[in-house]
């Protein structure tokens, strides 16, 4: 079936949790090649995007809206005007593939959600999103589980590593250096970024700088 994907995006200043790796222009092009993939995989599931975005920005294969409130503002200010089942996926979860949006859109239940690592939430679809309300930040996996609750929803937790893997921080960038497919892994490894391979967990370095980050 044909769903509508809302993509919140930030394309100016995004990812300000990886300026330890990278600086504002390297962090908005990752953040507009992670977008990339994330469309991408959404179009190849049958499904089509909009991106709500927080600043001025052109796609082609994407509806823009322009809101410059907050996230939650924004996307509360979205799912009223939903008529139909709807999918909110982040742009920062560029290991995600159309098999995983297509096995999240056939729930049975009233709303399927992917966890974030770390608390958050990566993608929630719902059957009634006008009855819903997003509250990303801290913990809003909990919080949007309360919600859907307080909704009377019935509720499927997806379990899937590509989709609950968003990219953070810098740890982050190895199951991206590792997994990935697209053009967000084709950039860093443009920029020089490779696994770190020494004792303990793999970590990233970025070889044009000659350091273990
Ligand atoms: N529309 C909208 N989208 C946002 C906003 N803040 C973040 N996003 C998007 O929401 C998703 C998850 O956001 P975060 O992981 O917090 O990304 P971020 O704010 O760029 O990253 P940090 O600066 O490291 O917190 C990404 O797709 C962002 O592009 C916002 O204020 N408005
Ligand atoms: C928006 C926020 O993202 P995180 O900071 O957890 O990546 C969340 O998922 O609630």
């Amino acid at each position: 079936m044909y769903f509508h994907a809302l993509i919140p995006f930030k394309p100016v200043n995004p990812k300000t949790r990886l300026s330890c790796v990278l600086d504002q222009e390297e962090r908005e092009a990752f953040a507009r090649c992670m977008l990339d993939d994330v469309i991408g995989a959404v179009l190849k599931s049958g499904c089509s995007a909009t991106l709500l975005c927080t600043d001025p920005f052109e796609h082609e294969d994407a509806l823009i809206a322009v809101r410059r409130e907050p996230l939650n503002d924004a996307i509360n200010w979205a799912l009223p005007q939903f008529h139909c089942p709807a999918l909110i996926i982040m742009a920062d979860i560029p290991l995600v593939r159309a098999g995983d949006i297509q096995r999240l859109v056939s729930t049975a239940k009233d709303m399927a959600i992917v966890p974030g690592r770390g608390g958050g939430t990566n993608a929630i679809f719902l059957k009634k999103p006008r009855c819903f309300r997003a509250d990303y930040y801290g913990a809003s996996f909990l919080d949007h589980m309360r919600i859907a609750e307080e909704c009377g929803f019935s509720v499927e937790v997806i379990d899937s590593y590509r989709m609950s893997t968003d990219m953070d921080e810098k740890e982050d960038l190895v199951e991206l250096l590792i997994h990935g497919r697209g053009k967000s892994r084709e950039f860093l490894e443009r920029l020089g970024f490779a696994l770190s391979i020494e004792k303990g967990r793999v970590g990233v370095k970025r070889r044009s700088h000659e350091e273990t980050l």
